[in-house]
């Protein structure tokens, strides 16, 4: 394949502004996909994400196009996930691009994740096409979000397309704008061989399944390669393409983009970002890779019973060989007896995990809340990385707690701008800026502890905003603050499990608002249950659960013995999604009381 003939593109939107769309026209024009074989948004493969409309899993394919001109292109489509929690994954697929389509909504206009996207793509110094899109909405304003394009974006949007996914309108002129505005890829098929892992995805009889750009050289089926960040040797067994299935191909040529399958047991081996070469002819050096991203929110899983411990292990493992960026660790909890601390790249991240780990793998378990990673600068100098609060050494030993810090980035409407300030206040931020992007719209940019961000915050910013802000998010290190750990107590003994850490000025407020919860969440049992939240050993706030006075079964007086069993029935199913703390019976929903914590109106 000759290189001038390839155009490697991506396509960025922010959330809901049509992208998927977009690519199920791109794929249905280009007949890439038989109109009867066209599920609706083919490229989002997991169920669980058609569910939720949102994609994770990177997907290539390609296509190809005969232009106007009569010229034949191949054209790769390098998808992109569409979430805060997955920006990580946006630049990897745009390091594989040399072109970025940026489809904005024509109703709503620029967004927080049209701006971030953009700048990652504009930072990789790809070439942009933007795309008005939606153009069929009754409220589309396509001459005001070009302006907006122009001034928040800052790039040319003069000639931007004017499209409906929809109704399929604009789509030739995309097509013909990818093939004019996309820079053919540079490499040359002579040089020695690099290939860029941007995914790789793990399969069941393939074993790993490495998705490469191609940038120099030839990769073929039967050739010796070597992974360059891991120095490990492996030979090919298998080369191909996406269309969107996988099919076959003799090898992939620079420029090209598709799958090689060589025998690679574990996802751990084949590092996203590595380059992949000729063992016999290798490249001097590798290709820029990624910056390995480290997870930074955390929470413990553990198995409602005991014995499905080894279960959820597997689960756990099998889950990771999917996704990298999921991390576990054996943990052991006082309260939960044995589990994992597992670490996320945010909270929908970690919603997915559990909500995969029980369906797919059927695994039942108790998450507790998330929280943040700390660093802990210790008296002895040393700083310490804990991912459970209930590590936090003994407080005479700790100099300073330092936490994550994020900078979000925000787009509201005018009149929400005070409560939203007010909410980024109310969570300890700090100011950094504010703009007008249109006299109706501003861009108000906070800096906030991540901690105070995963409770709720994006739920609040939608309520205070009514669903008209939109948002973005870049870590920002880590900073000191005057933070406690709170611990709580369940009929004397403290739960590991419950402790938390927070600011010393909330930690009354939260404690508070936690064994609340707690007593509401902890049914009644034949004896009184003092619940305590504590700061060291001064306790600051107690409610007591009353003890149960009657037997679930006085009521069946009648000595109907259907209704009896049914309410013993009910009974054991209800223990069975309980955990069993000392003497005390803890709802799962219980573990997450701290999440509420912040709705009761601070
Ligand atoms: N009216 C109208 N609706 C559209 C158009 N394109 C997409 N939509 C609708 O907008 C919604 C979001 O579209 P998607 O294609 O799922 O958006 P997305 O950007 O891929 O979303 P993520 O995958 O979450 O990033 C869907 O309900 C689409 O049917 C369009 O041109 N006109």
């Amino acid at each position: 394949m000759e290189t001038r003939r390839i155009r490697n593109f991506s396509i960025i939107a922010h959330v809901d502004h049509g992208k998927s769309t977009l690519a199920d026209r791109l794929l249905e024009v280009t007949h890439t996909v038989e109109d009867r074989k066209m599920r609706q948004q083919l490229l989002d493969n997991l169920e669980l994400e058609r569910e939720r409309g949102i994609t994770i899993k990177l997907v290539p394919v390609r296509m190809n196009y005969r232009s106007r001109e009569g010229v034949d292109y191949v054209l790769n489509l390098i998808d992109t996930p569409g979430h805060v929690d997955f920006s990580y994954e946006v630049s990897r697929s745009l390091a594989a691009s040399d072109g970025a389509v940026l489809v904005v909504d024509a109703a709503q206009g620029v967004e927080a994740q049209t701006v971030a996207n953009a700048y990652l793509a504009v930072d990789q110094g790809l070439a942009i096409i933007p795309v008005i899109n939606k153009i069929d909405l009754p409220s589309a304003q396509p001459d005001v979000v070009r302006g907006e394009i122009e001034e928040v974006v800052g790039i040319d949007a003069s000639e931007a397309i004017l499209a409906s996914a929809k109704e399929g309108k604009g789509i030739g002129e995309i097509l013909e704008a990818i093939v004019s505005l996309v820079p053919a890829p540079s490499g040359r098929r002579e040089s020695p061989l690099q290939a860029l892992i941007f995914d790789s995805v793990y399969d069941n009889y393939k074993g790993v399944i490495c998705y490469v750009r191609v940038f120099n050289g030839v990769v073929r089926t039967g050739q010796a390669v070597t992974f360059m960040a891991t120095g490990l040797n492996y030979q090919i067994e298998e080369i191909g393409v996406f269309r969107p299935q996988m099919e076959p191909v003799e090898e992939l040529g620079a420029g090209e983009v598709g799958y090689v399958v060589a025998n690679i047991k574990s996802l751990t081996e084949a590092h996203v970002g590595d380059t992949v070469t000729d063992s016999r002819a290798p490249a001097q050096s590798p290709l820029p890779g990624y910056r390995k991203i480290k997870p930074v929110v955390f929470c413990g899983f553990y198995p409602i019973e005991r014995e499905d411990y080894p279960q959820l292990r597997e689960a756990l493992e099998k889950l990771q060989l999917n996704d990298s960026s999921l991390f576990f660790e054996p943990e052991t909890s006082t309260a939960l007896g044995f589990g994992f601390r597992c670490g996320f790249l945010g909270l929908l991240h970690m919603d997915i995990a559990k909500e995969r780990l029980q369906r797919e793998f059927d695994v039942e378990l108790v998450a507790t809340a998330p929280n943040v990673v700390y660093h802990i600068l210790r008296t002895d100098g040393e700083i310490q990385e804990i991912h459970n609060p209930a590590d936090l050494p003994e407080i005479s030993r700790v100099e300073e707690i330092r936490e994550p810090l994020i900078r979000i980035t925000t787009f509201v409407p005018t009149d929400y701008v005070g409560k939203t300030m007010q909410l980024c206040q109310d969570r300890r931020g700090a100011f950094v800026s504010m703009d007008y992007i249109t006299p109706e719209r501003v861009r108000l940019v906070y800096d906030l502890p991540l901690a105070e961000f995963i409770i709720d915050f994006h739920d609040r910013l939608k309520s205070v905003t009514r669903g008209y802000a939109s948002l973005d998010y870049e870590q920002r290190g880590f900073q000191a603050a005057d933070l406690v750990k709170v611990d709580v107590l369940l009929n004397e003994e403290p739960v590991d499990a419950f402790s938390f850490i927070c600011h010393r000025d909330a930690s009354y407020h939260r404690g508070q608002t936690v064994v609340r919860k707690l007593k509401e969440l902890i049914p009644r049992q034949l004896f009184e249950i003092p619940i305590q939240a504590a700061v060291g050993k001064r306790v600051i706030v107690r409610q007591n659960v009353k003890p149960l006075r009657k037997d679930v079964l006085a009521k069946c007086y009648g000595g109907d013995i259907t209704r009896k069993r049914k309410l013993l029935e009910k009974q054991k199913e209800g223990k069975k999604r309980m955990k069993q703390i000392g003497r005390v019976s803890v709802p799962q929903e219980a573990f997450l009381a701290f999440l509420d914590v912040s709705s009761d109106g601070e």
